[in-house]
């Protein structure tokens, strides 16, 4: 290497040049740039050129283009710097040199690579002219024996920065000889050079130093299928680690303009470290540790990370972002020019998510849905933003670290593994950490809040579900597809909607209990979904609730004139009582059952509290009957004082289908109550007979009642044929009435209320006017035993005909309240068309108010007629729902399959970034729950399990339920 000045660098020229960042491109079969001939090479070159016919018509030669004007690496031009040493000839065997020098072309070599590369140019040029194929692969064959032969370091002529159109022009000028693969390497001697292209996972760029994954184990979608083995060019660049042997690096991205590949040489990088470790895609990878060469390198590709591939290019941007502290990831520019057929949006996310979102219609001239799209819920209202403060509020032991949380609250956590997938996918609440946490595992416990991170697309499912979602590429199980997001409501609101039937991109913040998978109460509470505390304790003035639809078993068919429906309640488990709960005056001895039978008839008058109690106390194993002024009310109702030990079953008489089965590790209080409510309704032969879709049984219920934060357990007796789980209902007859409906409202001064409670389902045998009790089997009182609690009875049942008989035909809704103040309350009403659960958290005046709401206008002052009445949807100020009908993000695209490959979980996460008035924000995140392929439709279930309005589920799964809401 002789000392030279450094060459001046010229910028590209011409109209055939395209600006790549931070270079000049030059395109092949476009001229060449021309620059002023040179003294020292001109001739020579000239001479050698004009006898390759490569020669410009005004006599000059022709150059590499020199980007990077603004070089910073290369000496000053008024300062030349000694020439590159190569360091010992020992070294330079091993090719590993000192480059210790700053670095200078040579330029009588560039002379001789650039007509090189000119000869090349005009030869692929004509090919292509001539439609051969691959013309730079064949151009390269022609030309191998003009290629020098392969070295470590810079290959003279070049100099970092030097811009190639493609791999033939990097191996036509020795650079890169290998023209199709990423190593440049012979045997085992250390590699010459690499290509950087950021198409592999396993690969990270961060500019000055990066990691780079090895070669062969890839299928063709660049996915590892087998381990990478210590073999061929993942040994030589092994070698390149143990005597640091410099290796070229190319970084290749795509021109922005011509979208075609542009190759960067970027020069000479060390091996720092080469390790076998275990990839994303779980087979070991050779990877390697990548840094510059201070002085003899640069960075074509950090400014704009192009060349980075999907978790790669979010790494970079969210580094970026730190780095900016900006919270949320730069805007994209959104391709214009759709590529892919039935592309009708580029992105419909409008850059604002990490990857392009395309809208694909390949099936009809639909149009692309219009929505405007949010990364994150924002709240709709002031009293949804209070609701939600509220709600997370009321965990004491909130911490600012999802981790710390999650122990607090014995949660099996960590929840997401290395790969960010959920470790279980039966989780169903999830505390992230914030940017705050600094600990490196609450680096990984941020998936939900780093967002989507897979390339999703809207497509036309063309399948009578409109528009779905998918994804490009494959997802792991657990992986996080993305978070249901809009504008969060008050129940109150969305009832309205609901009301006018606008509930279909409605969804419910609690919803996601019934998404999960359900678990039989016979299971292992260590088996059962593992669930957080629901905020239960709202602070005064407050209220909030958690809201789940929850379709009950349609019973058999009634005969119209059928009146009451009996329930019987049965301590069933003997235990001690202490004896300061003991009421001398009314209590029923453990494993006592109490049967209440009340008849009923046609009236407007709802007595609240018609129970003969002292009959309960005087007559054991004797069934209760009301008395002959009750037998006039619509609904029986009545207050029961009963004692119970540490369990208490409540069954359906005389032959029950369901038992209610508490096991209460708590004792009851005298202030305690049980309240039992039934209604039945009429319906229409024709209602019944569209009951084609069965309904959530009640062991369903109270196992997820169990689950948000009351244990709850039940035993099946009986189950009617009629009721199976996924079966139909009987068809009645036109005058058959075909329901009951039973509200129970349970509440005890208890700290962990354990209870069961379920609908007894069998209004058929029970509903008989005039029933005689005898046919109550097994049902008896027993007279001795603390009274530890008091129980009401409301049994109602709307007057024949009324609107509320008319519409509770097939639903019933299930709430259970606790308030933090005095009573926990559970209660089951039928409202109307919609059949919900819900857990509510409300201080004790806004109990009552809510049981005479849900009453209707036939309510009672202290609620206990809260059934009978009610044909109204919701009216409860609950939780909150998401509405995403016009503004959400890729959420609400994902369809209902009765057997779907997604689950919901609600996931708690650092407000930062989103609309959260609160440093923590709630947000329903959708996870894949089984291994999904590429491009299949993601889909979750609605939850909806009982006849709604009618809509027929088109998810054609084999387990359709038919029907969804
Ligand atoms: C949350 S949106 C899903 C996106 C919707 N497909 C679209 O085109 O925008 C819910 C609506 O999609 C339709 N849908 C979803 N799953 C369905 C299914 N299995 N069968 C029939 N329609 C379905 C229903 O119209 C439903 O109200």
């Amino acid at each position: 290497m002789e000392d030279q000045p450094p060459a001046k660098r010229q910028a590209g020229l011409g109209s055939g040049y395209s600006r790549a960042s931070g270079g000049t491109v030059v395109l092949p079969g476009s001229p060449l740039p021309e620059r002023a001939p040179q003294e020292n090479s001109r001739d020579k070159v000239s001479s050698q050129a004009q006898e390759l016919g490569l020669v410009t018509s005004n006599n000059r030669e022709l150059h590499l283009a020199m980007p990077f004007e603004d070089q910073q690496i290369y000496p000053p031009e008024a300062n030349p710097a000694p020439a590159l040493v190569m360091g010992t000839p020992a070294e330079a065997d091993s090719g590993a040199g000192t480059y210790n020098q700053p670095f200078v072309r040579d330029q009588t070599a560039q002379a001789e690579l650039m007509e090189r590369l000119s000869v090349f140019r005009k030869r692929v040029k004509s090919l292509a002219a001539a439609n051969k194929a691959k013309p730079d692969m064949v151009v390269n064959k022609q030309m191998k024996h003009l290629l020098p032969p392969r070295s470590h370091g810079h290959v003279p002529g070049t100099a970092p920065g030097d811009v190639f159109y493609g791999k033939g022009e990097l191996a036509i000028t020795g650079v890169h000889s290998n023209i199709s693969g990423g190593i440049d390497c012979l045997g085992s001697m250390p590699a010459y050079a690499i290509v950087l292209s950021g198409g592999y996972k396993d690969d990270d760029d961060f500019g000055k130093n990066f990691q780079y994954s090895g070669m062969g184990g890839r299928d063709a979608d660049g996915n590892l299928y087998k381990d990478q083995e210590w073999t061929r060019g993942n040994l030589c660049l092994r070698a390149n680690a143990e005597s640091k042997a410099p290796v070229r690096v190319i970084r290749a991205k795509l021109d922005p303009e011509t979208k075609k590949p542009v190759h960067t040489y970027d020069g000479l990088w060390r091996v720092k470290k080469a390790e076998h470790v275990a990839g994303i895609d779980k087979y070991l990878v050779c990877r390697f540790e990548m840094e510059a060469v201070e002085g003899h390198s640069t960075v074509s590709a950090a400014v704009t990370y192009r060349c980075l591939k999907g978790t790669l290019q979010k790494k970079r941007l969210a580094s970026d972002n730190a780095a900016d502290d900006k919270p949320v990831p730069k805007k994209r520019k959104v391709p214009t020019n759709a590529k892919r057929q039935g592309m009708l949006m580029a992105d419909i996310s409008g850059g604002l998510e990490p990857h392009p979102i395309p809208v694909i219609n390949d099936r009809d001239s639909t149009g692309p849905p219009q929505i405007t799209y949010t990364r994150h819920s924002q709240f709709g209202s002031k009293e949804a933003v209070s609701i939600h403060a509220a709600a997370l509020e009321a965990f004491t032991t909130r911490q600012s670290c999802g981790r710390k949380m999650s122990k607090a609250l014995g949660l099996d956590a960590p929840f997401y593994n290395g790969a960010g997938c959920l470790r279980h996918i039966e989780y169903s609440g999830i505390y992230e950490c914030g940017e705050s946490c600094k600990a490196k595992a609450c680096k990984v416990n941020r998936v939900v809040s780093n967002g989507i991170n897979l390339p999703l697309e809207v497509f036309n499912t063309g399948a009578k579900r409109g528009w779905g979602l998918r994804c490009q590429s494959d997802i792991r199980l657990g992986a996080f597809i993305c978070e249901y997001a809009g504008v969060i409501l008050t129940d109150a609101v969305a009832g309205k909607l609901q009301q006018q039937g606008q509930d279909a991109f409605l969804f419910n913040m609690d919803h996601f209990l019934l998404c999960h998978k359900k678990i039989s109460p016979e299971d292992p509470p260590e088996d059962r979904l593992k669930l957080p505390p629901l905020p239960f304790k709202t602070p005064a003035g407050a209220s909030s609730s958690i809201t789940v639809d929850i379709p009950v078993a349609i019973p058999e068919a009634v005969p119209e004139q059928a009146a009451e429906p009996a329930i019987s309640l049965k301590a069933s488990a003997a235990a001690p009582q202490p004896q300061q709960d003991a009421n001398p005056s009314a209590h029923v001895e453990a494993g006592a059952a109490i049967c209440c039978d009340l008849e009923t008839s046609a009236s407007d008058t709802v007595p609240s509290e018609g129970v003969d109690t002292e009959g309960l106390k005087s007559k054991p194993e004797a069934c209760i009957k009301p008395s002959a002024a009750e037998q006039t009310r619509p609904a029986g109702s009545g207050v029961l004082d009963v004692a119970t030990s540490d369990a208490l079953r409540l069954s359906a008489c005389p032959k029950p289908a369901w038992k209610l089965q508490p096991s209460l590790t708590s004792p009851l209080h005298r202030q305690d109550s049980v309240r039992l409510e039934t209604a039945k309704a009429e319906a229409s032969h024709a209602s019944a007979a569209s009951l084609d879709r069965p309904a959530l049984l009640p062991a369903e219920v109270a196992d997820q009642a169990h689950h948000i934060g009351l244990p709850l357990s039940l035993q099946q007796d009986h189950l009617p044929p009629a009721q199976s789980r996924r079966g139909s209902p009987e068809p009645s007859s036109a005058s058959m009435e075909t329901e009951s409906n039973i509200k129970i409202r349970i509440g005890m001064d208890v700290d962990s209320p354990q209870l069961a409670i379920c609908n007894s389902g069998t209004a058929a045998p029970a509903a008989t006017p005039g029933m005689d009790r005898s046919s109550c089997d097994g049902c008896h009182i027993h007279k001795d035993g603390p009274a530890t609690s008091s129980m009401d009875i409301d049994l109602g049942q709307p007057a024949a005909g009324s609107a509320a008989a008319a519409d509770a035909h097939s639903h019933e809704r299930y709430e259970a309240s606790k308030s933090p103040g005095s009573a926990d309350a559970l209660a089951a009403d039928s409202n109307g068309r919609q059949t919900e659960m819900s857990l509510a958290a409300v201080d004790g005046s806004a109990v009552a108010a809510a049981a005479a709401d849900t009453s209707g206008s036939a309510g009672s002052p202290d609620g206990s007629n809260a059934l009978a009445a009610d044909a109204s949807p919701h009216k409860d100020e609950g939780f909150l729902v998401v509405d995403a009908r016009t503004t959400g993000n890729v959420g609400r695209f994902l369809n209902h399959k009765c057997e779907p490959n997604c689950s919901l979980a609600i996931v708690q996460t650092p407000g930062e970034g989103t609309a959260c008035s609160s440093s923590m924000c709630y947000r329903i995140g959708i996870f894949a729950h089984t291994y999904i392929p590429a491009m299949q439709e993601l889909t979750y279930d609605y939850g909806y399990e009982v006849q709604g309005r009618g809509m027929t589920c088109h998810c054609g799964t084999k387990g359709c339920r038919k029907s969804l809401l």
